[in-house]
C-alpha cells in the first residue's frame, strides 16, 4: 500500500475528540549539566505553552539532546528545575514523569505485533482487554495504519515504523511529546510527508511537542517557537518568523538562512534607519540601530530579501557569477565590485540574470539587521 498522503487525505479523524486538548506546559528554569567539568548545557530557560510545538535547533554538540533528556529524566541536571503543568518534576523518574517519548530508532519491541508494540504502556497502566482494543485501533485509524495491526515491525517500511512508535507515543495521552530527531532516518520525500502529518496530529490534538532538529528547514515547518542553541545555550528563542526578522546575533541570522553578512562602517542614523558604509564600497540603508557613528558592523540580510536593479540604483554594483536553477527558485551569486566574497539572492526563475551581467543590488531597510562585527 502506498504512503503518500494516508493521513491527510482522510476524513475528520475518529476519536480525535477525545484526546484533544491534551496538552500542558512545561518549564525550564536554569538548566546545567556538565560532563567531566566540560559545560553540554547551561543556563537553559524557557516557558512553553500548553498545545506549542517547539524545537530545540541546532548543530552536532550544541546541548539538544542533553536538554531533552534531562527533560525526559535520563539525565540527571546539576542545576535547575522542570515542571510539567505546575508540578515540579526535576527529580521524578522518567516514567513518573507522564511524557511521550520518539526517537530516532524507533525502539519497537521486533517480537510484538503492530497493536501488541501500540498497547503496550496501555497494559502497564492497567487499562481492560476492551479499552486497550478501542484505544489501540483509534490511534491506529489515526496515523493511517488500519488493517496493520497484525504486523510484525519488520514487515513495515520505516516510515510506517516510525508512525507506529508515534502511535505508541500518542496512545496514553502523555500532556508532553518529546521528539529527538524522529524522522533522521528517513529519506527526504517521506520525511515532508511525515513532517506534514506530525504537525497536523499535533495541532488536532492540541499536543505540547518538544522536537530536536539539526535542520533548519524542519524546524521551520514544525515550530510554533525554535530555541536555536549554541554551545549548551540559547542564543534566541521566538518564532520563525521573528528569527527570520530579528534575529538577536549575527549566528541565528546564519543558521536560519545562510545570510549574507557585509561589512562596513555605521554612517549615521536617521529617525527611521540606519546608514552604514559598505568596506567595498556603496551605502546600505538597515533598519534603526544603537549602534554609534563610526561603528564597525556586520550587515546581515538573507538571501530571498536581495534583488536586482539596474547597477547605478542599488547598494552597490556587481558582477553576477552564479546562476543555479533549484525548482522555481534560481540561486545567483554577485561579486560587488572591490569585494572578496559574493552576495547570494534567490529569485524566482523568471527573474534570472546571466553570469557575466553587471546589476544593482537592492534590500528593503527593515531586511538588514546590524550587528556589532565583534558578536557571532
Ligand atoms: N554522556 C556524555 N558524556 C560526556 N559528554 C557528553 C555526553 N552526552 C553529551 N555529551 C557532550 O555534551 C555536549 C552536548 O551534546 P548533545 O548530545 O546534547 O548535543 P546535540 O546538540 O544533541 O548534538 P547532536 O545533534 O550531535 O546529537 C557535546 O559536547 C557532547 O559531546
Amino acid at each position: 500500500m502506498a504512503e503518500a498522503g494516508v493521513m491527510s487525505q482522510r476524513g475528520p479523524r475518529a476519536g480525535a475528540g477525545t484526546l484533544a486538548g491534551s496538552g500542558k506546559s512545561l518549564s525550564a528554569s536554569g538548566l546545567r549539566k556538565t560532563y567531566a567539568g566540560v559545560v553540554a548545557v547551561d543556563e537553559v530557560s524557557m516557558e512553553i505553552e500548553a498545545g506549542e510545538f517547539v524545537t530545540f535547533l541546532g548543530s552536532s554538540g550544541s546541548g539538544k539532546t542533553t536538554t531533552l533528556m534531562m527533560i525526559a529524566g535520563f539525565v540527571e541536571p546539576d542545576a535547575g528545575v522542570i515542571k510539567v503543568g505546575d508540578r515540579d518534576v526535576t527529580r521524578l523518574a522518567p516514567q513518573k514523569r507522564g511524557l511521550g517519548f520518539v526517537f530516532q530508532q524507533y525502539l519497537l519491541f521486533p517480537h510484538m505485533t503492530v497493536a501488541e508494540n501500540i498497547a503496550f504502556p496501555l497494559q502497564l497502566r492497567g487499562l481492560s482487554k476492551a479499552e486497550i482494543r478501542r484505544q489501540v485501533g483509534q490511534v491506529l485509524e489515526m496515523a493511517g495504519l488500519t488493517g496493520y495491526g497484525r504486523r510484525r515491525p519488520r514487515e513495515l517500511s520505516g516510515g510506517q515504523q516510525q508512525r507506529v512508535a508515534l502511535c505508541r507515543a500518542l496512545v496514553y495521552r502523555p500532556p508532553v511529546i518529546l521528539m529527538d530527531e524522529p524522522l533522521g532516518a528517513l529519506d527526504k520525500k517521506l520525511r515532508d510527508q511525515l513532517q506534514t502529518e506530525i504537525k497536523n496530529i499535533q495541532r488536532e490534538l492540541g499536543l505540547t511537542v518538544i522536537y530536536v532538529t539539526h535542520d533548519q528547514e524542519e524546524a521551520l515547518v514544525l515550530s510554533d517557537r525554535i530555541a536555536v542553541m549554541r554551545d549548551g545555550r540559547i542564543d534566541q528563542f521566538d518564532t520563525p518568523r521573528e528569527l527570520f526578522e530579528r534575529p538577536r546575533t549575527a549566528f541565528v541570522a546564519d543558521f536560519l538562512g545562510a545570510a549574507n553578512f557585509l561589512s562596513g562602517r555605521l554612517e549615521e542614523h536617521t529617525a527611521e534607519h540606519t546608514l552604514v558604509r559598505l568596506d567595498h564600497g556603496g551605502i546600505l540603508m538597515a533598519r534603526s540601530h544603537s549602534y554609534a557613528p563610526g561603528h564597525r558592523v556586520q550587515a546581515a540580510v538573507q538571501p530571498g530579501r536581495v534583488g536586482l536593479c539596474a547597477p547605478a540604483d542599488g547598494f552597490c554594483t556587481g558582477t553576477v557569477e552564479t546562476v543555479t536553477y533549484v525548482g522555481t527558485l534560481v540561486r545567483v551569486g554577485v561579486r560587488p565590485h572591490g569585494a572578496e566574497s559574493l552576495v547570494r539572492l534567490e529569485l524566482p526563475a523568471g527573474r534570472a540574470p546571466v553570469a557575466g551581467e553587471q546589476v544593482g543590488l537592492t534590500a528593503e531597510a527593515g531586511d538588514v539587521t546590524l550587528f556589532a562585527e565583534e558578536s557571532g
